[in-house]
Formats: C-alpha cells, structure tokens, sequence
C-alpha cells in the first residue's frame, strides 16, 4: 500500500518523468543539505584541480531526498558521463564485471541501492574501487583461473537507504560518505517555489509555506503535492493556487497539517481513543485497524515516531501528549505516560522489538 500513498517517500511511475524534470543540475542549485554540498563541493573541486578522479562518495538518506539528484550534479560538476546501474541489477559478479570494464576514463558509476548487491560482485567492488583492477575468473572448479583486467579510473557513487547493512570493507573504501537528512520546511518551501516556477504554476509564499509543512521533510513528496494542489485550483478555482486553496486540496487528498495521512491518524487515533493511549502491542493495534502488523511498523510508525507523537516501549506502543493534541482529545487521568522513568519493571523506551500483546 505504501505504493499508493500521496505522502510515500518512494518513487512512484507517476514520479519517474517530473522527478527529472525538477532535478536541479547543479551544486548551487541543490537546495538544503548545506553541510553535504559544502563538503561534496570541497571534494569535486579539489579533484577537478589536481586533474585527478575524486574519491569514490557514499549517498545515505531516505528514498526521495535527493540521492539521484546529487548523484547526476556530481557528474556534471566533473564534466564526465554518469552510468547509472543498481543494487539488484546485480545480481553476479560478471554483471558488475560488465559495467566496470566498459567504463571510460573519469566516468561516475552511480549504484543506486548499494545494499542490494550480490556478495560476490561486492567483492569484485572492492578491488575496482581501490586499485582500478577487477579479476575477470574464466572456467569452473580446480581449473578456474583469474585473470587481472585493468580498468579506467572512475568514481563511484554509491547510494544507500540502509548504511547500516554496507559491510565494514565496503564503506571504508567511500573516501566521502554523505549523511543526507529530512530537510526543514523553510528549505522545502523553496523547492516548492522553484518546482512551482519549472512547472508554471503559479502559488503564493503561503501556500508554498503550507505544502511544504505537509511534505513529511521530503522533496518528492513536496513536488508531489504541489501536483495535487495544483489540479485542484485549476478545476476548482483560476489556477493561482493560494493557502486556503491549499489547505482546501490536501484535506481532500487527507494529508493533514503535519503531514499525516489517513493510515497514520487511523493508528494514532486507535492508540488514543480504544487503548487510551497505550501502552499496546503491535499486533493488537494492527488488528484494531485493519492492516498486517508489518504495514503499521514499517509504513505508519517511523514517521509518527519522527514527529514524536508515538513511542515505542518495551511494554508497547505508547502515545505522546503531542498526539492527544494533534488529534483535539483530552488524554483520559491516568492515561500512560510516554516515559514511564520511575515504573518498576519498565523497560527500555525506543525501538524495542517484539513486545508482547
Ligand atoms: N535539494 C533539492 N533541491 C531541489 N529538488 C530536490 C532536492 N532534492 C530532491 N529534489 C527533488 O526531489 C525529487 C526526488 O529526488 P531524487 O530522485 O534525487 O531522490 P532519491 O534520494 O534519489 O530517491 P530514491 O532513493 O527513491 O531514488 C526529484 O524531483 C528532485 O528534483
């Protein structure tokens, strides 16, 4: 279901052709993110002096923050072709082994989903990124021999949503990981302004200002919205697309004043209103609003973490007072608190896996 949903962070195909159009195409273009374009402009400029090929880069960030984006500015910075392939397009050594070796001097490799990679071209990567070399093995069994392949320079940029599942070797050959967090709403507002202005929509600062506020600290999902509020003043108004209209088509489209959803408020409001706020087992609030378990965690918590208005304990889901807030209900006396320090038997508060119901 994730799919379908307006505030997915994931690209969709209806994504596909708008996210390039809005990609900007340079590093001073690249809005928010100050430290990493800072540090990656340091990196490509430095290189580009000593006529050198610069150090391989590592891009960890959710889906939709500007992976690709960063990853086609790093190539035109350079002046150099990119290719782009993927983790699970690799699915053996020789398809990695077919990439690198047809790789022309200077080239970026952008792997897109590095995580995903199969083991055993993993290992192929180590050696092409450090010494420009991979072993091309021809035969099977005991007969099987390896023979050296010398390859052009390149950097490789490699993008991943999960750093934590690179193996150690792997990371350490990045000369330059950049950490890519959820950017804030006065950067999302600009975006907003300049998709607006690529698309030729015409919106207001507070209407920017709204669709921003919505966008989950997400531009892919800003640019999605802007599409959604865009349809709705051009049918439902003359096309200028200002804050009440704004507000008038995300409440349509159920995308709410923090960006929450209909299966994110679903949840929250079932901790609130039939567990009186927790704590509660995962699977027992899943059943309570019709989803797998596995829906609730992965699709609606983190974000309803993130924002603070749910915590996960060791005794179960808990709601935040924020949450009671965000809902306009009174939490009940007695209703549980989030950060239950003095309780004997309480356990550790965040991410705990596997409460029971
Ligand atoms: N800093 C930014 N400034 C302007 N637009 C941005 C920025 N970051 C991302 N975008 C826009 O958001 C959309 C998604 O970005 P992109 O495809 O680069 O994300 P991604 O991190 O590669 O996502 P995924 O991991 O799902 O592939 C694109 O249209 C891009 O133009």
């Amino acid at each position: 279901m994730n799919e379908e949903r307006l505030v997915s962070a994931e690209q969709s195909v209806d994504d596909q052709a708008i996210d390039a159009a809005l990609r900007p195409k340079k590093l001073d273009d690249f809005i928010g993110q100050e430290r990493v374009r800072e540090q990656l402009s340091l990196v490509l400029h430095s290189a580009l002096r000593r006529g050198r090929t610069p150090d391989h880069v590592l891009l960890s960030g959710g889906p939709g923050l500007g992976k690709t984006t960063l990853a086609m500015i790093i190539a035109a910075e350079l002046g150099r072709p990119l290719r782009i392939t993927s983790g699970p397009a690799i699915e053996r050594a020789g398809d990695l082994a077919a990439v690198l070796s047809t790789l022309s001097e200077g080239e970026v490799l952008f792997l897109d989903e590095i995580h995903r990679m199969a083991r055993p071209a993993e290992e192929m990567l180590y050696l092409a990124m450090e010494d420009f070399r991979v072993d091309v093995v021809v035969g099977k069994g005991p007969g099987a021999t390896a023979i050296p392949l010398d390859i052009a320079p390149f950097t490789l940029v490699g993008a991943t949503t999960r750093a934590g599942m690179l193996p150690g070797p792997l990371r350490d050959r990045f000369g330059f990981v950049a950490h890519m967090d959820f950017y804030e709403p006065a950067e999302l507002e600009v975006i907003v302004r300049r998709s607006a202005g690529l698309l030729g929509v015409r919106v207001d600062d507070e209407a920017a200002a709204e669709v921003a506020f919505r966008s989950r600290g997400t531009p892919r999902i800003a640019n999605r919205l802007l599409r959604r509020v865009r349809d709705y003043a051009e049918v439902r108004a003359d096309g200028v697309v200002t804050r009440e209209l704004a507000r008038a088509a995300l409440d349509l489209y159920e995308v709410d004043a923090q960006g929450l959803d209909r299966l994110d408020r679903a949840v929250l409001r079932a901790l609130l209103v039939k567990f009186g706020g927790g704590p509660v087992g995962l699977s027992t609030l899943a059943v309570s609003v019709g989803e797998e378990p596995e829906t609730v965690e992965v699709v609606a918590e983190p974000f309803l973490v993130r924002q603070g208005l749910l915590a996960r304990t060791a005794r179960g889901r808990v709601a935040t007072p924020a949450a009671w807030a965000h809902l306009g209900l009174t939490p009940p006396p007695g209703a549980a608190a989030p950060f239950p320090a003095a309780a004997p038997g309480a356990g550790a508060l965040f991410d705990v896996g596997g409460e029971g119901d």
